[in-house]
């Protein structure tokens, strides 16, 4: 759904943070740069309501259509005294816009991928967005896996355990939030920073987490999950 700012990306042919230069200035996280972090899930996850408290610290229930396309949000966290500059996506959840946000994936430093807690089909389809990712974005991206509308408890029907145990096969972070009571929602987009500052500064600089590894993985290998 559509966040109420909208402007155009400045065009930048520059190397961003993730890229193997540019990401550090003098040994230091190079706060000038800029993270493309995206937003993506099935319709109706919650990912709009997620931007709009992150942004504005505000829930409107139901006053979103759905999102058509994709459209974009400047932010500054602050992670201990370090600024880092996050340009959110938040693209639309429809199959029918998919061709349009995988172009987007590409140069997404980090993914926020987004399920309903009380939505099983939006749970089971997780493994669908992950290999759609696997293909189309960067094998160093951030990956987020976050359980929304944590604040339904009566509607659950996906335990946080469930959420905890994929998120643990793929190697990725997991979290549940709440774009209505803004439970772990300012958290997410935090680790995301943080995540990015740390591959920015690791050396060797090798991806933590590489989806490609894990796509391929054989069942010979049983038993090992071998992510890190
Ligand atoms: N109770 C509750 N409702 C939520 C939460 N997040 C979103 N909603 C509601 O869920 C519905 C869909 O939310 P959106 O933010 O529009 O979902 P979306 O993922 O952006 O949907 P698309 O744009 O179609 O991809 C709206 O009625 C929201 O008010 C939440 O954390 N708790």
């Amino acid at each position: 759904m559509e966040p109420e700012t909208r402007e155009e990306p400045e065009a930048r042919d520059e190397p961003e943070a993730g890229d193997e230069q540019g990401c550090t200035v003098y040994g230091f996280y190079d706060q000038d740069l800029t993270h493309k972090t995206i937003l993506v899930g099935d319709s109706g996850v919650g990912k709009t309501s997620l931007l709009v408290q992150f942004d504005q610290g505000k829930f409107i229930p139901g006053s979103f259509s759905a999102t058509v396309g994709i459209g974009f949000t400047n932010k500054v966290v602050t992670v201990g005294e370090v600024k880092v500059k996050l340009q959110i996506w938040d693209t639309a959840g429809q199959e029918r816009f998919r061709s349009v946000t995988h172009a987007y994936y590409r140069d997404a430093h980090a993914l926020l991928l987004l399920y309903d807690i009380t939505n099983k089909s939006s749970f089971d389809n997780i493994r669908a967005w992950l290999t759609e990712i696997h293909e189309y974005a960067q094998s160093d991206a951030v990956i987020m896996l976050l359980g929304n509308k944590a604040d339904m408890s009566s509607g659950r029907v996906i335990k946080r355990e469930d959420g905890e145990r994929l998120a643990r096969e793929y190697g990725v972070i997991f979290m549940e939030t709440s774009a209505k009571t803004g439970v772990n929602v300012d958290l997410a987009f935090m680790t995301a920073a943080k995540e990015l500052i740390g591959r920015c500064l690791e050396l060797p600089k090798e991806p933590k987490f590489q989806i490609n590894d894990i796509m391929e993985q054989k069942p010979q290998k049983s038993g090992c999950c071998g992510f890190t």
